[in-house]
């Protein structure tokens, strides 16, 4: 469902308060799902990915504070189902870290068929295929739709984020990385639902599921 970039940071930051304001739940989250601060590995992760892709980020590596959201009904005729929104008392200026997009990081031979909140973090050169999946324990990201059928076009977009960590001689101790929704070119206005686009390739596999559905039901 999404496809990678990469704003690289490694020491300029924002206040601590970051990581705080991300330890809770926004209001909406689902009981029935863990609210994760870091993503988990899978139990066939090897460790050095998970060390890549599941360290916490120290607090001075956030892009920015991060935007309010909510999660409420969504804009779009999706029943029954939720939508991320804009919560803050302004729009999101363009290009803003949003959120990480936090869950399970497994390998491709792990991966739920049927899940509907995984998505690929990173191919590697040897053909792996990283992927993070939301669906039992995960955050607030989980719940950005896409924009296909209800708006015109997605107001933020996934993004993979690294970050370096340094010892204090400059040599480079530590790498992290994540795929993290950023605000688009528009930004996000005032009270918007944010929208996203999960790639053709989600909704090009959803349909051949729709197709063998009806052809096992004739
Ligand atoms: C990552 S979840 C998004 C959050 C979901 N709406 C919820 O309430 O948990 C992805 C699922 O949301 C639904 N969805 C998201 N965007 C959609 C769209 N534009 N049209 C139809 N269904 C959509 C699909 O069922 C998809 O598998």
């Amino acid at each position: 469902m999404a496809k990678g970039g990469s704003p690289a940071s490694s020491s300029k930051g924002p206040p601590s308060t970051v990581a705080n304001s991300l330890s809770t739940a926004p209001s909406g989250f689902p009981s029935s799902v863990s609210y994760l601060t870091a993503p988990l590995p899978s139990p066939g992760l090897p460790k050095p990915l998970a060390s890549v892709y599941c360290a916490p980020c120290p607090p001075s590596l956030f892009p920015n504070p991060p935007p309010r959201l909510a999660i409420k009904s969504p804009t779009s005729p999706l029943c029954g189902q939720a939508g991320l929104f804009n919560a803050g008392s302004k729009a999101i200026p363009r290009g803003t870290w949003i959120r990480d997009y936090l869950g399970v990081v497994h390998l491709e031979k792990e991966a739920d068929s049927q899940s509907d909140y995984d998505l690929s973090l990173e191919r590697h050169e040897d053909g792996e295929v990283v992927g993070i999946d939301a669906t039992k324990r995960g955050n607030e990201a989980r719940f950005v739709n896409d924009y296909r059928g209800w708006a015109e076009r997605p107001n933020a977009e996934f993004q993979l984020r690294s970050w370096e960590v340094k010892d204090g001689q400059g040599k480079v101790v530590g790498v992290g990385r994540r795929m993290a929704i950023y605000a688009g070119p528009r930004g996000v206005e005032k009270g918007a639902e944010l929208c996203v686009s999960y790639g053709r390739g989600f909704w090009r596999e959803r349909m051949k599921e729709g197709e063998n559905e009806e052809a096992e039901e004739d």
